[in-house]
């Protein structure tokens, strides 16, 4: 197993030996001392020639790097492809590429946090998993449990798209559906797991959940050494900051020589790590199209169409500003109007069906250019970070009605 030194709180800096601790820092309460899983960098160095050698077939191929024990859970996550997207490139004035996250086992990068959350919780006997979620998060903790053969149970706003919710049923999970936001699942999957004994995969609370995350991060170190920009959206920042662990990582271990600036992105209608980003950042020319009202990144007020990207109250928040400030990097919010145009760009131009939460990088690269942020011509991944297949409803704004025929061909255009 890879040798954790200690567990790390982000707030006040107290470290934990791993037994010691399951989730947050015990000096605050609830989700504010988020641990940061530290390792022993001569010990990862060592097994390290063995990981670079060959094929990434999956993020296990990762495992010696990964805070897992053994025997993990596999169902395909991560190995995923890094496409060159010409053609997305030239309507954005970029040299594109996309990393291709969406075709993960259950269709995300959540996908990568759950395989090692969900070893873990095997690992240590535990019989039952739990985590709140906007879709994604629910879909992958769902299908990794079935294939680990434990319980699960999903805590999700009940105004989530059709698929999201059937999806983690299909795996078997029993899904709860809140009246409320994704901040209120949240905090009710928080309390009723610790009252019941359920292993919690939640990101903002469970360290070892981002450690998955982070493989999205060795991935592209080793795939686009030379890119200029990593471009992400953000819910609740923690697969930003995950990817932005892994990227330092691979450069500290000498894997590559320089890391790329990390462009996260968020939707006009829930911007908390945007606004926390713009008070902290002295000298970031970053502006909101609605003149970029600070807020205390801590609002309730949820509201885009971007569904997983729907989160007021984004635990990860400061992982994710010290990201994008480490990296050089900037934050930007764009419209629903334009991520619907992005996610459609993006099927045009390349042939990846994203849901409206991933097109929001595109957007957002398409507006650091226009402000000037990313140069023409520079090198930039967006990450497509899951499928446009589990909200059907969303994709349907974006694109022309079908054209009714009749079947003998009464109805089919002349200028077809
Ligand atoms: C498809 C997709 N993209 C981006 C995000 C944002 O990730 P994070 O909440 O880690 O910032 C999510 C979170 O659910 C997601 O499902
Ligand atoms: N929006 C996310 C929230 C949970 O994901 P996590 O990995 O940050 O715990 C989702 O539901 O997919």
């Amino acid at each position: 197993m890879t040798p954790v030194e200690a567990l790390a709180c982000e707030r006040c800096g107290r470290r934990y030996a791993p037994a010691d601790v399951e989730y947050t820092c015990p000096e605050h309460d609830g989700v504010a001392g988020i641990l940061d899983v530290r390792y022993d960098y001569d010990a990862l160095s060592d097994v390290l020639a063995g990981v670079l050698d060959g094929p990434t077939e999956d993020l296990w191929t990762y495992e010696p790097l990964l805070p897992v024990d053994g025997d993990p859970v596999r169902l395909g996550a991560g190995g995923t492809d890094l496409l060159d997207a010409p053609a997305l490139g030239d309507a954005l004035g970029v040299d594109a590429l996309v990393k291709n996250e969406t075709t993960n086992p259950t269709g995300s990068n959540k996908d990568r946090g759950s395989a090692v959350a969900v070893s873990r919780a095997r690992q240590q006997g535990h019989d039952t998993v739990a985590c709140a979620s906007t879709g994604n998060a629910a879909a992958s903790l769902a299908g990794y449990a079935a294939r680990a053969g434990l319980d699960c149970r999903i805590f999700v706003p009940a105004d989530l798209p059709e698929a999201k919710a059937v999806q983690p049923r299909l795996y078997g999970a029993t899904v709860l559906g809140v009246d409320g936001t994704y901040a209120d699942a949240y905090e009710l999957c928080r309390e009723v797991s610790a009252e019941r004994g359920w292993y919690n995969r939640n990101a903002a609370m469970n360290p070892y959940a981002v450690e998955g995350k982070r493989t999205l991060g060795f991935e592209l170190a080793e795939e686009a050494p030379d890119a200029d920009w990593v471009a992400m959206p953000m819910g609740n920042g923690c697969s930003l900051a995950g990817v932005w662990k892994g990227l330092r990582e691979f450069e500290r271990l000498g894997v590559v020589d320089d890391t790329p600036r990390l462009l996260g992105v968020q939707a006009e209608g829930a911007t908390a790590i945007y606004d926390r980003f713009v008070a902290e950042s002295d000298d970031s020319d970053a502006a909101a199209p609605d003149g970029g009202a600070v807020a205390d990144g801590a609002l309730d007020g949820e509201d885009t169409t971007a569904d997983s990207i729907d989160v007021g109250v984004p635990h990860n928040a400061g992982k994710a500003c010290r990201a994008l400030a480490e990296s050089g990097g900037d934050a930007v919010v764009v419209s629903d109007e334009a991520i619907l145009d992005a996610q459609r760009l993006l099927g045009e131009c390349e042939g990846v069906f994203a849901e409206p939460a991933s097109a929001a990088a595109v957007a957002g690269v398409r507006a650091a250019v226009e402000r000037g942020t990313v140069a023409p011509g520079e090198r930039v991944v967006t990450v497509a970070t899951g499928t446009g297949l589990k909200d059907s409803a969303s994709a349907r704004e974006a694109v022309d009605d079908v054209i009714s025929v009749d079947a003998a061909g009464q109805g089919l255009p002349e200028d077809l």
